[in-house]
């Protein structure tokens, strides 16, 4: 990190240290709001000092119980005993420095990338208007979301803002941060056109700059390219250096540790454990929690010659333009039955959109020169069509998927049939796109749901000891708004994978997903028969290890820069 950097973090804060640690949980049991004692606590015995010289982690097998200590932290869960006053569960602010004792809920920040972004209420929302022309109520740019005084009023339907400008120092500081995280270039750039990787760390920037005390960051690196990642714990560190603000970090089992963090909580089945990081690795090690190892396939490698293998996707010389600004240039790319495929780039590299080409949600897909899919120009299949020929699972798809009250598990995967997203047909099976289905196609559907519940169902991922063989019949008819992140991520690739289409799409699949779960999903693709020798499929992720197949079962990699695509062998 640059002098300049410090320098300008340390401008920006103004807060002193102390001794006074930051969290004191004496011993408590942790339970949701309006369960009494006697209720099984979510976390039990919980015992947790963080330090002001220390560097904190919150390790977690899963999205799932991470989040909830996180959640706890920030005020939505209840402890007992409640933490001794007078700072509660938060001494440092009651330090003098401050004056009167602060509220928490004005000093801790939370940034969580496992959830869901955008409050869609129950319906589908359209999560490809990014690729078209933009909307007037979806121009706000990066940087006005930064400094919402700054959006004109009549895209603005909140309360007038008061416009305090920005000292020096802040908007020295501020400049620092965007240049560092690399969105420099983007801050005039309507907020939907960022990728992924640009509005994770967007959010981290606007975090920062609202100035808490206390950051918590859920899994900043799930998402971010190799190249960013060691530039984002830099700044943390930094920061978290001159608390300003003092940073906990949410990573998964698979997630490297910086060197920097010197204690960690590790989350595992209602318990916490902390302590100093290498003994708490250990512990991990022991324990089980560990990092995805790579598997041994039984999946044989395509044996087949390429050319008897039917094409699935062909591009020649594909461009996608925004304007001046070209994201897509001249790709030439097959995918083919038994492919298995790692798409890779850097955030922003084209990747989502490259994708968007292959389900047909880009508007560009219908003008390039030559894009067919599945041996046909891309214009030349209705999209519907296209929808039920592609299983997909993407960050997109997780935030628009309805959230309809009514919805079963059994009918969100049901949709996966037909490739829609409104669950239809006598059975929640679908009604068959091109042609209506027949008694024999209606019941293999109904067999086909049953083997993919069973397959990726609570019995996979939680183990068959002690599982009663119901729970997968109880499963199928949990309302699918009321499950976990995890669970509702992992009903997703049950939707992707039942209809087994040719051509499976996986978009940061394993994000959000507990670690049994992404153990049994990985199972289940590489040798359980989760897709076939006739299927192609798509891996995207920054994680070389989260894609299901290794090099020796054939799989290929396709690398995109900026905008130029190459296969690297
Ligand atoms: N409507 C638009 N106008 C201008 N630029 C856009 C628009 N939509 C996307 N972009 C730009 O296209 C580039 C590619 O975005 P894309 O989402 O495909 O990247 P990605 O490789 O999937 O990134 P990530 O790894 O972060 O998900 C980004 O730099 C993005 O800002």
């Amino acid at each position: 990190m640059s002098r300049r950097t410090l320098r300008a973090i340390r401008c920006y804060y103004s807060t002193s240290a102390s001794n006074v640690p930051i969290i004191h949980i004496p011993k408590a049991d942790v339970y949701r709001f309006g369960d009494p004692n006697a209720a099984r606590p979510i976390f039990r015995d919980l015992q947790w000092t963080i330090n002001e010289d220390e560097a904190w982690a919150v390790i977690g097998s899963g999205s799932g119980e991470k989040a909830t200590l996180f959640q706890m932290l920030v005020g939505h869960l209840r402890l007992s005993p409640p933490p001794p006053p007078p700072g509660g569960m938060f001494p440092f602010l009651c330090i003098p420095t401050f004056g009167s004792p602060r509220d928490p809920f004005e000093c801790i920040s939370i940034v969580s990338f496992g959830n869901r972004r955008r409050a869609a209420g129950g319906a589908f929302y359209d999560y490809s208007a990014r690729y078209g022309a933009v909307r007037d109520e979806d121009r706000i740019t990066l940087r006005q979301s930064m400094f919402p005084e700054t959006i004109p009023r009549e895209f603005d339907t909140g309360p007038p803002t008061e416009v305090i400008p920005l000292s020096e120092q802040e908007q020295q500081f501020f400049d620092v941060l965007v240049e560092r995280m690399g969105l420099k270039d983007l801050l005039d750039l309507p907020l939907i056109a960022l990728s992924n990787g640009q509005t994770r760390r967007a959010r981290i920037i606007k975090a920062i700059l609202s100035k808490p005390e206390l950051l918590l960051l859920d899994e900043p690196l799930t998402g971010l390219d190799v190249q960013n990642r060691p530039t984002l714990l830099k700044i943390l560190r930094s920061l978290h250096a001159a608390r300003s603000p003092r940073v906990i970090l949410g990573l998964r089992t698979q997630d490297p540790v910086p060197e920097w963090i010197t204690h960690v909580a590790l989350v595992n089945g209602g318990k916490v454990l902390t302590g100093p990081k290498e003994e708490m690795l250990s512990v991990a090690t022991k324990i089980g929690l560990e990092a995805n190892k790579p598997m041994i396939s039984s999946t044989a490698k395509a044996t087949t010659s390429p050319s008897e293998r039917k094409l699935l996707v062909e591009m020649k010389n594909v461009n996608v333009k925004y304007g001046p600004r070209a994201v897509l240039k001249s790709i030439n790319w097959e995918v083919r039955q038994g492919d298995r495929w790692h798409l890779q780039g850097t955030n922003g590299s084209g990747k989502t959109t490259l994708l968007s080409l292959l389900t047909g949600d880009h508007p560009q897909s219908y003008t390039q020169p030559h894009l067919h899919l599945h041996s046909l120009p891309r214009r030349r299949i209705p999209t519907p069509h296209l929808h039920s020929l592609t299983g997909l699972v993407s960050p997109e798809l997780f935030d628009a998927f309805p959230r309809r009250a009514g919805m079963s598990v059994w009918e969100a995967v049901g949709t996966g049939f037909d490739g829609g997203f409104v669950p239809q047909g006598e059975h929640g099976v679908g009604l068959g796109v091109m042609t209506p289905l027949d008694a024999e196609r209606l019941r293999k559907r109904v067999d086909r749901c049953w083997e993919v519940l069973e397959a990726l169902g609570p019995r996979a991922w939680a183990g068959n000891d002690g599982i009663a063989s119901d729970v997968t019949e109880a499963f199928k008819d949990r309302a699918f708004v009321d499950l976990s992140v995890g669970e509702q991520r992992m009903v997703l690739l049950m939707r992707a994978l039942v209809g087994r289409p040719p051509l499976v799409l996986l978009d940061e699949v394993w994000s959000g997903m507990d670690q049994g779960m992404v153990s049994a999903a990985r199972r289940y693709l590489r040798e359980g028969g989760g897709v076939g020798p006739e299927q192609g499929v798509v891996v995207i992720t920054h994680w070389e290890d989260e894609v299901p197949w290794v090099a020796e079962d054939g799989v290929k990699r396709y690398h995109l820069r900026n905008g130029e695509g190459k296969v690297v062998v």
